[in-house]
C-alpha cells in the first residue's frame, strides 16, 4: 500500500514537504547546525557545491570536502524541527517518493551536530568543545514514537528521581550517541565526552530568569549536582535528544558536537562565538575525512 498523500507530502516538483529536497541532492554523510546562517560557514571550507535550497529555517548546501561528499542542513532550534528533519532525511534516503513505498534495501546516514552549548559545569569552560555521549530529552518527542528498546531505562529513572520534576512536565528520556561515531571523534583527546541534556526553551527550562520566575528554582543546581555512576552533565542545549532518539529509530549514526559558549556557573557568555564555532567545524571536516 503506498503511503497517503496526507503522510508523505511532496511539493509539486517531488521533493520533500519541508526541506524541498529530492533524493538524489541529498548526501549520506550530513551536518545538521541549528543556525542557517552557520550552513555556509561550514561549506565556505569545500571544494564545490552542487545543491542549495532553502526553505523557512532550512537551508541545504551538498557539495564535496577532500573528496567525502556532505550535506550541511540547518535544523532551526528545538526537538520539533528534529522531528521534521529526520523524518524527511530519512525519507529521502529510504523511501521510493515516487511509488511511495519504503525501500528494500535500507541506508544507514552518518548525521553529525555541530551546535552551540552552556556548560553547568565549573571545569567545562567556555570556548570549550564537548562531545555528547549521551543525551537527556527534557522535551517529550521520543515519548510520541515506540522507542522504549532505544533508549537508556535505567539512566531515565534515575533523572527523575534525582531532579524530582513535578508530574506535569513531561518524562525526562534518555539516548545514547553513535559508539562508533563517538570513538572515531573523541579518541585524539581534543574534545571532551560529557552528557547534554536537551531542554525545551533557552530560558526557563535552561533556569534562566529574565522577568519570568521559574517554577523550579533547583533546578539547575539538581541537574549540576546530578551523578549517575560518577558521570555528570556537562552541557545544556536545545536539539540532541530529538538527534539521537530519531537517528536510532531509524536506524542512523549520530553524533553532536558543541561548542560551549556559556558557562552558566561563572555567569560568562563568549564574546566571540564565532571563533570556538569555526574551530569545531574545522575539527569535524578534520575527523570527517578519516571518517
Ligand atoms: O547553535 P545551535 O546549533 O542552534 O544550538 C543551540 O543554540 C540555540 C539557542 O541559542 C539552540 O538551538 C541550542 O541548541
Ligand atoms: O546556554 C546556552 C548556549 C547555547 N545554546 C543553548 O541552548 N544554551
Amino acid at each position: 500500500m503506498p503511503i497517503k498523500e496526507s503522510e508523505l507530502v511532496l511539493n509539486e516538483d517531488g521533493s520533500i514537504y519541508h526541506l524541498h529536497l529530492l533524493p538524489h541532492q541529498l548526501a549520506d554523510l550530513i551536518i545538521t547546525v541549528g543556525d542557517p546562517e552557520r550552513v555556509e560557514k561550514v561549506t565556505q571550507y569545500f571544494d564545490d557545491i552542487e545543491v542549495n535550497v532553502r526553505k523557512r529555517e532550512f537551508h541545504t548546501q551538498t557539495g564535496t570536502y577532500q573528496g567525502k561528499r556532505i550535506s550541511v542542513i540547518s535544523t532551526g532550534i528545538g526537538t520539533d524541527n528534529i522531528d521534521i528533519v529526520f523524518n524527511e532525511l530519512d525519507a529521502l534516503a529510504n523511501i521510493d517518493l515516487e511509488k511511495r513505498e519504503v525501500k528494500k534495501n535500507l541506508k544507514q546516514l552518518q548525521i553529525i551536530r555541530v551546535g552551540t552549548s552552556g556548560a553547568i559545569q565549573e571545569d567545562i569552560p567556555m570556548n570549550s568543545l564537548v562531545a555528547t555521549q549521551t543525551a537527556i530529552g527534557f522535551d517529550s518527542l521520543l515519548h510520541f514514537y515506540k522507542s522504549e528498546s532505544i533508549q537508556e531505562l535505567e539512566i531515565a529513572k534515575e533523572v527523575e528521581h534525582q531532579l524530582a520534576l513535578a508530574d506535569f512536565k513531561a518524562k525526562p528520556y534518555v539516548v545514547n550517541s553513535s559508539a562508533e561515531l563517538l570513538d572515531h571523534f573523541t579518541q585524539s583527546g581534543e574534545i571532551s565526552k560529557g552528557i547534554t541534556a536537551t531542554n525545551v526553551g533557552f530560558y526557563a527550562p535552561q533556569g534562566r530568569v529574565l522577568r519570568a520566575p521559574l517554577q523550579d528554582e533547583n533546578f539547575m543546581q539538581k541537574l549540576t549536582q546530578f551523578n549517575y555512576k560518577n558521570l555528570r552533565v556537562t552541557n545544556l542545549e536545545m536539539e540532541t535528544s530529538g538527534i539521537y532518539g530519531m537517528a536510532k529509530l531509524f536506524g542512523h549514526q549520530a553524533l553532536s558536537l558543541n561548542a560551549i559558549l556559556a558557562n552558566r556557573l561563572t555567569g560568562e557568555f563568549s564574546k566571540n562565538p564565532g571563533e570556538i564555532v569555526d574551530q569545531l567545524i574545522k575539527f569535524t571536516l578534520k575527523k570527517i575525512v578519516t571518517l
